[in-house]
């Protein structure tokens, strides 16, 4: 008989309630809830659709005896979940970032959080095209691991491929972080540029020319440049800045169509990760000394401070350049 590896996932909204389906078949897995739930619960608020398959646990205790971790809260819960799970588990238990953000206030990108909270621990980084519904759905879906040891990530790649997600292993996870924080940001002024029926050209345009701009900046901070332009990149942008299904998507298109961000959060229960990452993204690119006008021009928008047609207009006068 071959023993199932455990598996926590620690947050229960729509990406963790689907990494965890799509587990159960190969692992025995841990659900964690932040907030309690009555024993028997088979279907969670986040995913209402989705039947918990019986084998999955889901509980408000923090686990202490996994073998894989995958953290799955929003970017600034990070530190919070991880400072508590640290002291539990066993030193050389892995941990899985699969958020797509960036901490507010100290620039710092979901593996540097693990790195500060849970010193010495092996981690990676889970990120690509896919939204929570189809994976949880038993959809087909690709997607990329990464971290900076080879052999480690090649390791945990097989460990985690399951039958209908597929996993493509990384050593840069510096990249592919950036290229999952960046892509809601872009995808917020795809979505505006939409809603303010500017047309289907200047979508592709934003997309294009701000995928130029983060790879930019993931090469000035010592990532691979190329990276933008795989499964976390690119693959991630052609779902989140045309789908209908993304929630930083959508959130631009009711901006583009005047609608105000403080009225469009308050009326939704679930995370829009761009929104905090973009005046984030916005100040490294400074820090770095990149030019990165999209997501410049983005995070004005967020604030208040542009309307999409001075946005438009500011983009459009820039000088000419080489691509
Ligand atoms: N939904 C999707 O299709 C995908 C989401 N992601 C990423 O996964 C992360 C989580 O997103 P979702 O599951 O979609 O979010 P969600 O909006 O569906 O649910 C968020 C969950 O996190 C919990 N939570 C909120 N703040 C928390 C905190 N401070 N500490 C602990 N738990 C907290 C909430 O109670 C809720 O259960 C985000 O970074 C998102 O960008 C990545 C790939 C796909
Ligand atoms: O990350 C996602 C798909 O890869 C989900 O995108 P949204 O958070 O915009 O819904």
């Amino acid at each position: 008989m071959t023993i199932q590896p455990h598996i926590a996932v620690i947050g229960a909204g729509a990406w963790g309630i689907a990494l965890a389906c799509i587990l159960a078949q190969t692992a025995r897995v841990t659900l964690w809830t932040r907030t309690p739930v009555p024993a028997g619960t088979r279907s969670l608020p986040h995913l209402p659709q989705i039947t918990l398959p019986d084998s999955i646990t889901v509980t408000s205790a923090l686990p202490t005896d996994a073998d894989i971790v995958l953290l799955v809260v929003p970017t600034q819960g990070l530190r919070d979940v991880t400072l508590a799970l640290h002291e539990r588990l066993k030193a050389d238990v892995p941990v899985v970032t699969c958020c797509k953000g960036m901490e507010r206030g100290t620039f710092l990108l979901p593996l540097q959080v693990v790195a500060q909270t849970m010193p010495g621990r092996p981690a990676a980084v889970l990120s690509g095209p896919n939204f929570a519904i189809e994976v949880a759905q038993g959809m087909p879906a690709a997607a990329t691991l990464a971290a900076q040891d080879l052999a480690f990530v090649t390791k945990l790649t097989e460990r985690l491929t399951t039958p209908t997600l597929r996993l493509y292993a990384s050593t840069d996870p510096l990249g592919v972080q950036l290229a999952g924080a960046a892509k809601n940001v872009i995808a917020i002024g795809a979505g505006i540029s939409v809603g303010a029926e500017m047309g289907e050209n200047a979508r592709a345009a934003i997309i294009t020319r701000a995928l130029a701009e983060t790879a930019r900046l993931v090469d000035a901070m010592g990532g691979q440049g190329r990276t933008m332009y795989g499964l976390a990149g690119m693959g991630d942008l052609i779902l989140t800045a045309t789908g209908a299904g993304s929630r930083n998507y959508s959130l631009g298109v009711a901006m583009g169509r005047g609608e105000n961000i403080e009225d469009i959060l308050a009326r939704r229960d679930t995370v829009a990760e761009g929104v905090l990452t973009a005046p984030t993204l916005q100040e490294l690119g400074q820090r770095f000394g990149i030019e990165t006008p999209i997501i410049n021009v983005i995070t004005r928008l967020l604030s208040g401070e542009l309307t999409p047609h001075q946005a438009r207009d500011e983009l459009l006068d820039r000088p000419t350049r080489f691509e």
